[in-house]
Formats: C-alpha cells, sequence, structure tokens
C-alpha cells in the first residue's frame, strides 16, 4: 500500500506496533519538513544579515568542492590545480581537512626534487614551502640517486613522508646537482619531473662549503688541523685557485647544469636566487608557487626575521595546518621555527687580492651560467 491514513501514522509514531506499517510515507513527510525548516531558516538568515551570510554559504561550498575534489584525486595533475587555484585562493591558510582523509594517506614518489646547490639555502627552501599546504617534504635527504640507487624504488618511496592525493611530494639532495651519474637516473625515474635548483655567489657558497667541511674534520679528528680557506683553495706558490678542491669544484654551476641539461628542458628547471631567499624569501617562494602551479599560499606573514640568527624564520602561529589528522600533522611537523645551528656558521674573512683572484676564476663560468639560464646575479662581489 502506498499511502495510509493519518490515524495509522499516529499509531505508528507512538510505537503501538499493531496498526499497518507505513515507514515510506513518514520519511518522506519528515524530510519535507526538516528542507522546509532549513529553507526557512536560510531566508531568514539572507534577510537579516544579507551579503555576508551568502558570502558564508558560498565560501563553505567552494570549500566541499575543492576539497571533495581533491579527495577523489583529480587535482594531481597540475592544470586540474589552475582551475581551482582561483577558488582556493580564497581560502585561508589553516585549511582543515576532515578526519576522514587520513585513510587517503599515502607516501608518493616525488614529482620534485631540489637538487642543489649545496649551501646555498636548500634547507631553507624546503622549510619554507613545507609552509604550503598542498606540498609535502621529505625530512631528510634521502641520496637515493647518488647513495642508495641500488635500493629501489620502493626504498625511495618510504622515505617519503605520508600525502593526500591532491598534495606534491617533494625532497631535496643537494648533491644530486654535482653528482654524473644522477641526471641520467633521475631522468629514467621520471623524464617531466620538475626540479629546483638554488644559487648563490660561488665564492661564498665556496666558503660555506669550506666550513663544513672543517667543522666535520674536528668532529672526525683530535690532531691534525685543517688549514684556513686559502690554503686550501689557493696555491701557496702560484696563488691559483685549485679547480680540484671539492668546494671551489661544487661553485662551478655552468659545468654542473650543462649535464643536466642533456638530459631534461631548461622549462622543467627552475634556478632560485639563494641570496635574496636570505633577504625576501617570500619572493623566492611565490617563484617555486607559480612553477609549481600551486595556489599562492605564502606570504610575507609567515617570516619573521631573528636578530640573533640574521636570518628569517617561520612565524610558527602562521604556520599552515592542512589536517587535523594526527599522522598527517606529523608529517607536516617541524621542531623549530628557525633552521638548526649548521646554518649560519661564521665565514672566515678572505684577504681582498684572494677574493679578486676567485672573482676572475669564477667570472667565466658564471657568465656561462647565465647565459643558460637567461638571468644574472650579482656576484660580482
Ligand atoms: N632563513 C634561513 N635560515 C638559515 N639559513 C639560511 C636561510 N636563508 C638562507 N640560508 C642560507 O642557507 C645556507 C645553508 O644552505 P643549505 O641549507 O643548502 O645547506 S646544506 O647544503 O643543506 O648543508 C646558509 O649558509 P651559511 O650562512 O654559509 O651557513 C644560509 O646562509
Amino acid at each position: 500500500m502506498a499511502f495510509c491514513h493519518r490515524s495509522q501514522m499516529f499509531d505508528q509514531s507512538l510505537g503501538s506496533g499493531q496498526s499497518k506499517r507505513c515507514p515510506k510515507l513518514s520519511r518522506y513527510k519528515l524530510l519535507s519538513l526538516a528542507l522546509t525548516i532549513l529553507a526557512f531558516c536560510v531566508l531568514t538568515l539572507v534577510s537579516v544579515s544579507g551579503p555576508q551570510t551568502i558570502k558564508t554559504i558560498t565560501r563553505i561550498s567552494v570549500f566541499v568542492n575543492i576539497e571533495g575534489a581533491a579527495l577523489k584525486g583529480v587535482n594531481t595533475n597540475a592544470d586540474k590545480r589552475v582551475t581551482t587555484s582561483q577558488a582556493n585562493h580564497d581560502l585561508q591558510h589553516g585549511d582543515q581537512l576532515g578526519s576522514s582523509q587520513e585513510d587517503d594517506l599515502q607516501k608518493n614518489l616525488p614529482s620534485v626534487i631540489v637538487i642543489g646547490a649545496r649551501k646555498a639555502g636548500t634547507g631553507a627552501l624546503l622549510r619554507f614551502i613545507n609552509l604550503h599546504p598542498w606540498v609535502v617534504t621529505s625530512r631528510s635527504e634521502p641520496h637515493y640517486f647518488d647513495r642508495s640507487y641500488w635500493q629501489g624504488l620502493d626504498w625511495y618511496r618510504s622515505r617519503m613522508p605520508p600525502s593526500l592525493p591532491h598534495q606534491v611530494t617533494m625532497e631535496k639532495t643537494p648533491n644530486y646537482f654535482v653528482d654524473r651519474s644522477v641526471p641520467e637516473r633521475v631522468h629514467n625515474f621520471n623524464s617531466s619531473i620538475k626540479l629546483i635548483l638554488i644559487v648563490r655567489n660561488p665564492i661564498d657558497r665556496a666558503v660555506s662549503d669550506y666550513v663544513q667541511l672543517k667543522y666535520k674534520f674536528y668532529k672526525h679528528n683530535t690532531s691534525g688541523t685543517y688549514g684556513s680557506f686559502e690554503e686550501r683553495a689557493l696555491d701557496k706558490c702560484t696563488g691559483r685557485i685549485i679547480k680540484s678542491y671539492d668546494p671551489i669544484k661544487r661553485s662551478l654551476y655552468s659545468r654542473h647544469l650543462d649535464r643536466w641539461l642533456t638530459y631534461f628542458n631548461k622549462s622543467q628547471i627552475l634556478i632560485l636566487n639563494g641570496e635574496n631567499l636570505k633577504v625576501k624569501p617570500w619572493e623566492e617562494m611565490l617563484k617555486v608557487e607559480r612553477f609549481l602551479q600551486l595556489p599562492p599560499k605564502i606570504v610575507r606573514n609567515h617570516f619573521v626575521y631573528n636578530e640573533t640568527k640574521g636570518f628569517y624564520c617561520v612565524q610558527t602561529s602562521n604556520a599552515v595546518t592542512t589536517t587535523t589528522t594526527a599522522a598527517f600533522q606529523e608529517a607536516k611537523r617541524w621542531p623549530e621555527s628557525c633552521l638548526g645551528d649548521t646554518k649560519g656558521r661564521e665565514h672566515p674573512k678572505l684577504r681582498p687580492e684572494a677574493r679578486k683572484a676567485l672573482q676572475e676564476f669564477f667570472a667565466p663560468f658564471n657568465e656561462r651560467f647565465f647565459k643558460k639560464i637567461g638571468e644574472r646575479f650579482d656576484w660580482n662581489r
């Protein structure tokens, strides 16, 4: 029977159990009543608070649409990210995802790699891009393509943080830039991968590298001396630069880039300015967001200048949390807002004539590098 008498329904609602059951009609009526009340409430709200309510309702539906689409995995390719980016731009940092999304967490192979250069700001870059809710980064350098290639892709994947389907997985291993076997291996892994290279004045980078090597030397040796930078990098008799000294060799950017350009298109490699990352990190992060076709999320007020460190650190109160789930929070968690003590060690002061010799030595390599990347940096200091 499709319909029944009102009194029968009443009996049923009282739970008499004696009348003929007619659940379809009662549910239907209840649902209509609920919808009518809801519509009434919405109309009343809109008439009372006007456009603000409409905006709020729109924001809720945009949020549901974006995150719903993301969960279905439709945002895994860049074009679709751009489609939703305009709407997503409206959302503020601190987007909260539902706890059910924990089921969608999985470890993915990276689609973006920061290949170097060592001591040019790769740590800060990774720390800062980790602010973006659509990016997850590995905590330590996996060194897969240079030292652990034999371990295979499952091992590589295991080094990655858990991520949601719409998120970009990124790793950094600055040694990749200079290792001869890496470009071909990366190309075999994923020929359309996106690569990021951050560079810094090659002299400052070499000195920073030297300071780190010296530090490691004294950590492992109780006797002997490591020598000064000038003793290591300049020939005592001729004053010429010792090209084979590792910190010098690593600063010959054009040579290393050449090897990458035999396997990858220039458009696949984003070059960042390490000097600017120090003074205006938000500008360099915008370049990264554009390169990865991500909605711009990292802004000036995520950074606070730390006088003691002499660097920008992350304003933790403004840091992004993408989800409420514990596992994912762990993946996005960084212990401190500033980078550790291995960054910003004091550099030895070079004699003016040593600096000049280094400038003259690096100049032609720098010129070749600028020509290749179609951009110049102010490294004449
Ligand atoms: N915000 C912020 N905080 C700390 N450090 C910063 C920052 N921005 C740039 N830098 C510069 O990063 C330099 C270290 O570079 P890397 O992180 O690439 O070093 S490493 O290769 O991972 O060891 C490090 O070089 P040194 O100053 O020579 O230690 C810094 O100058």
